[in-house]
């Protein structure tokens, strides 16, 4: 990789940014009032642990609250800083913009790296830094609503909604102060799955459109394609499994921390997952060739790229050597605007984060919405849900007799049409056509408007466009 020096992780978004108003007509000033972080707020306290104190940074930005609450993950990883933070909360305001989820956007960080502790500990932390969002109102169901990012999940939005609401015991809604959580914590189906389920969705509504994947010199259906996913945790994971399992795509390699796996007749990411939990990291994985120096494999040839892991992998460094038809970025800003030039210029055609990966944001709004409504979802429409199924059924068996087409519906088919009116069902349908919408609403822009060049662009128009109507309407 060449040593090119790039901008940070915010400057990155700034540009592309910049890029799309470039494209647009807004009344002066209100780019920049758009474009800029309203707020980070830096805390740093004290936990004792292993009879001393340690000392954590973390963060919380509320980059817009144009809507509100805002909205947007908390991240645990070592190199959580400030830029990083702000860069992810626009994308969060962009993002939920794009996919009409009605939040502002914000994002969070600590500074820690969570393999290091024990799970006694971790809670320990997580409780204490909640404690010190919360009270300031960076944890609210009302104003601020954090989710799971990197280095987070179930089990750490549990604690902290259970802090919260120690804290805050009256408040009847405080389970909404923060989605992801356990199903038995206020939950919602589908939410573990829901960031890569929508990679699978943006990525079938892709290729449901023949003049779009011509752009990305790709024919066809999801079906054989060859693809390499970077890493594989929440996103990663459930981006491959689904692609494979349920769209016969074949995963030729996977990128993690310790290196690659590569095999050009496909892996199973459950049996690599396993191997990971095992032995902590991919090597030694059987049936795959190991590559140690990962990052070399994003530059192998395949249909789809899929970065799942962190930002700026895909930089002014190696992007003359991507050799990807379509990159996904299911990662927040994976590609660096200097690489998103040259390989714009190269004709690689890029699904943009704040598209792609939508769905936790859209399947988090369900859970809040969820979660203030106090009723678990499809309760009371369910008997009518399933008399509609079933009437539906019926109708199919009687057309088929009528026409004397000689087939019956299968039983397995019937048992999964009438459980359809179940909360996983209605989580991935509300996400399906929340990805489906939002991809035809900016790949028209990208289709019709010569001068909007690529899907990133096209994005940020319609986002913005959607952030500055809503200034308007303040009277902003
Ligand atoms: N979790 C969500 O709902 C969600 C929603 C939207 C966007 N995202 C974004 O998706 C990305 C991944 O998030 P996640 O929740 O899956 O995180 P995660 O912690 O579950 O998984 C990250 C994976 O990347 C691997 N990894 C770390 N460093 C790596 C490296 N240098 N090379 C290769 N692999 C590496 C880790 O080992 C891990 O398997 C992040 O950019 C995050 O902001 C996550």
């Amino acid at each position: 990789m060449l040593d090119i020096k790039e901008p940070g992780f915010r400057e990155n978004v700034d540009l592309m940014f910049r890029r799309a108003v470039a494209h647009m007509d807004l009344p002066p000033g209100l780019a920049e009032k758009i474009q800029i972080c309203n707020s980070t707020y830096t805390v740093r306290f004290g936990v004792r642990l292993r009879g001393r104190i340690e000392t954590f940074v973390g963060y919380r930005s509320v980059h817009s609250e144009h809507m509100e609450p805002v909205k947007g993950g908390i991240r645990f990883a070592p190199e959580v800083n400030q830029n990083e933070v702000e860069a992810l909360a626009a994308l969060m305001t962009y993002k939920c913009a794009l996919v009409e989820t009605p939040f502002g956007g914000s994002k969070g960080g600590l500074c820690i790296d969570p393999r290091k502790y024990e799970e006694h500990e971790l809670e320990q932390i997580t409780r204490r830094f909640a404690y010190e969002l919360a009270k300031r109102d960076l944890i609210h169901p009302a104003q601020n609503v954090p989710a799971p990012d990197m280095g987070t999940g179930e089990r750490e939005m549990a604690w902290i909604a259970d802090q919260y609401t120690r804290m805050n015991t009256t408040d009847i809604n405080a389970r909404a102060c923060v989605t992801g959580k356990p199903l038995n914590a206020g939950g919602i189906k589908g939410r573990v799955e829901a960031t890569g389920r929508g990679v699978q969705f943006a990525l079938r509504e892709f290729f449901r459109h023949p003049e779009d994947v011509a752009k990305a010199q790709l024919t066809g259906t999801l079906a054989g394609k060859r693809i390499i996913v970077q890493g594989l945790g929440n996103v990663g994971y459930h981006a491959a499994k689904f692609l494979r399992e349920e769209d016969d795509s074949r995963v030729i390699a996977i990128i993690e921390r310790d290196g690659a796996l590569m095999n050009d007749e496909g892996m199973d990411p459950d049996a690599v997952r396993d191997w990971i939990a095992e032995h902590g990291g991919v090597s030694g994985f059987p049936d795959a060739t190991f590559v140690e120096d990962g990052a070399r494999v994003l530059e192998q040839e395949c249909d789809i790229l899929i970065p799942a892991a962190l930002e700026g992998v895909i930089n002014m460094g190696n992007a003359n050597a991507i050799r990807a038809h379509l990159i996904i970025e299911a990662a927040n800003g994976p590609v660096t605007a200097g690489a998103d030039e040259i390989l714009r210029e190269r004709g690689v055609v890029i699904i943009p984060d704040l598209y792609a990966n939508a769905g936790g944001v859209t399947v988090s709004y369900f859970e809040w919405v969820k979660n203030l409504s106090h009723i678990r979802f499809g309760r009371m429409q369910r008997r009518n849900e399933e008399a509609h199924a079933m009437l539906l059924v019926k109708e199919l068996e009687r057309l088929s007799a009528d026409r004397e087409l000689g087939w019956e519906l299968s039983p397995d088919f019937k048992r999964r049409y009438l459980q359809g009116a179940d909360e996983l069902a209605l989580v991935r349908s509300g996400l399906d056509d929340t990805m489906r919408t939002a991809y035809q609403s900016f790949a028209e822009v990208w289709r019709s408007r010569k001068d909007v060049q690529d899907l990133r662009t096209a994005a940020f128009v319609v986002a913005i466009e959607k952030v500055a109507a809503s200034y308007r309407a303040k009277g902003l």
